[in-house]
């Protein structure tokens, strides 16, 4: 279980998260919404290490995470993608998968099969001994996720998967991300602006507006909120 409570960032005078509290059970899927400059990356990189949050407090399975290091928090099972793409281009993708596989501790979490089921769920199958920089730009953001994934997290975070996307290759993520949450006990917080995908497939949601939590439940509760559609979905959202 992750647990964030009270998780403040200040960037000198901008306060780009205040008194955020959110958990993530195992297995989960949650996804974190709300419009730009909200404050959902920040929120994903104080979690995963890369920004030190001002004030509040973080756990993972009860363990706090204050003061670790982004590495060590990856080898604790943290793991993430990023907005812009950060793959090895001239790796192939089988090499890219690989460093990741290293990398992660290989404590027996999820394991070879898992590994190899996701390669094919994420199409990634016959593209495996061809360089990262061939692939187009959707199979890209499936290699990130399958890295990600190589690293046998127990928390994956993805920061905008579907960016980019046209429709149909968002629906194949969707299934792909959907047999993660179905098949592993990895939990997931995806955020993304494609809200028809993250309604879909996300448990819970939380949901951001100028640095604070104005909601969090279920799809269907966070779309008939008031404040939410107020501030981030407009009336023809919350109607579709
Ligand atoms: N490194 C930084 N230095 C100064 N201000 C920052 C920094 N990173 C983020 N901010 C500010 O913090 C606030 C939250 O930004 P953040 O990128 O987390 O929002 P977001 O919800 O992810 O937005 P988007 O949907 O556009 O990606 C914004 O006001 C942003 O300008």
């Amino acid at each position: 279980m992750l647990e964030l409570t009270g998780i403040t960032k200040t960037f000198g005078g901008v306060k780009a998260l205040q008194d955020v509290a959110m958990s993530v059970a195992p297995g989960e899927v949650r996804g974190l919404i709300g419009p730009n400059g909200a404050g959902k990356s920040t929120l994903v990189n104080v979690i995963s290490g890369l920004l030190t949050h001002s004030a509040g407090t973080l756990t993972l399975d009860g363990a706090p995470l204050d003061g670790v290091s982004a590495q060590r928090r990856a080898e604790n099972g943290i793991a993430r993608t990023f907005q812009n793409l950060r793959v090895f281009s001239s790796l192939t993708v089988q090499q890219n998968i690989d460093v990741a596989s290293y990398t992660g501790t290989a404590s027996g979490r999820g394991g070879d099969a898992l590994l190899h089921e996701a390669i094919l769920r994420f199409d990634l199958a016959d593209r495996l001994n061809e360089p990262a920089s061939s692939l187009p730009y959707g199979q890209l953001r499936r290699l990130e996720i399958v890295r990600a994934l190589a690293l046998r997290p127990r928390v994956l975070m993805l920061d905008e998967p579907a960016a980019g996307m046209n429709e149909q290759e968002t629906e194949a993520l969707g299934e792909a991300l959907g047999w993660v949450r179905d098949e592993s006990d990895c939990s997931i917080l995806v955020i993304d602006h494609d809200l028809k995908f993250i309604m879909a497939l996300s448990e819970r949601i939380t949901v951001l507006n100028m640095g604070e939590v104005i909601a969090d439940g279920t799809p269907q509760e966070v779309s008939e909120n008031r404040q939410v559609i107020d501030a981030y979905l407009g009336e023809e959202e919350h109607a579709a």
